[in-house]
């Protein structure tokens, strides 16, 4: 699967430093993180609160170890703010990534989230958007669409646990409702399924716009557990809900023979919060890598 190089490897910062909650991964510095994902045979890795903003040094310091820089997580507030506020805000961050050679642009609508609140019950209080704030977000994501098409760039819009769009229905109603021109979505298999989506019939059904991938598994018990004890996002990160490929209960196998069948390019990135005193992430980052080689021959 995956000939000819058009699919690269990477793997995300947040199982080492934890931006949502700085206090997982405190005490691991950003060279150690670089230097086991490299070590574990990574080729790229998405930006944690840790690196470096200056593109010169986060250049050089990569390159030392052989990694690029896929993409990065920016929170649009599209449902909620003025859209010129997001707007100039994503400009900054466009360019950032731009100069450090990604191609895609990981968006999220925050507009009324849940996914930072520590108490509030994952399953119970997620936002539903209105007609009018479908509108807003719609309208708000293409002007972001042609702000990365200036510099030959694409969103692609990250669903995501406790959000507006989270769900395989909203993430339908955002696919119909925007320009696939301008609008591309990110496919993250352990948002779907921590959701209780059917994750392979999202992937067959948008697999055309899916232009960046996020490998999340997923603890199924934990995952219950969470929605019956009304548990909060981040509570159930903290619980281990999210672990490596290979190590939870999804099968990534139909996900990787689809994505090569559609002829996919671009980005696959480990994206496995988990607390790392629990889960030491260089020992994750090398079991994801040997699943993933197992399973796809990448
Ligand atoms: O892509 C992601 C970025 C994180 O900040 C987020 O909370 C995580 O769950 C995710 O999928
Ligand atoms: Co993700």
């Amino acid at each position: 699967m995956f000939e000819g190089n058009q699919v690269k490897l990477a793997i995300a910062p947040i199982g080492w430093t934890n931006d949502d909650m700085p206090e997982l991964g405190g005490d691991i510095t950003f060279e150690q993180c670089i230097s086991e994902m490299a070590l574990a045979g990574f080729s790229g890795s998405e930006v944690g609160n840790k690196y470096p903003r200056n593109t010169a040094v986060l250049k050089k310091t990569l390159s030392l170890r052989g990694l690029e820089i896929a993409s990065a997580w920016f929170s649009a507030f599209l449902t909620s703010r003025p859209l010129e506020e997001t707007a100039e805000a994503f400009k900054a961050h466009r360019d950032f990534l731009l100069e450090m050679g990604a191609k895609v642009i990981v968006v999220s609508e925050q507009g009324n989230s849940i996914q930072g609140q520590m108490e509030t019950a994952l399953f119970d209080r997620k936002p539903v958007f209105s007609d009018e704030e479908w509108q807003l977000l719609a309208t708000g994501l293409q002007h972001l669409g042609d702000l990365a098409a200036e510099k030959d760039m694409k969103i692609v819009y990250h669903h995501h646990m406790g959000t507006g769009v989270q769900t395989a229905e909203e993430i339908d109603r955002l696919m119909a409702e925007t320009d696939p021109v301008k609008v591309s979505l990110l496919y993250d298999t352990g948002h779907l399924v921590f959701s209780g989506e059917d994750y392979l019939q999202v992937l067959y059904k948008h697999i055309d716009r899916i232009h960046h991938v996020h490998l999340k598994d997923v603890r199924i018990d934990l995952a219950n557990k969470v929605r019956e004890e009304k548990l909060s996002f981040l509570q159930a990160v903290k619980a281990g809900v999210f672990t490596v490929p290979g190590d939870g209960g999804i099968d990534f196998k139909p996900v990787f023979e689809a994505l090569d069948a559609a002829g996919y390019k671009g980005w696959m990135v480990v994206e496995a919060e988990q607390d790392p005193h629990l889960a030491n992430p260089f020992e994750y980052a090398v079991k994801a890598r040997q699943y993933i080689r197992e399973t796809s021959g990448l």
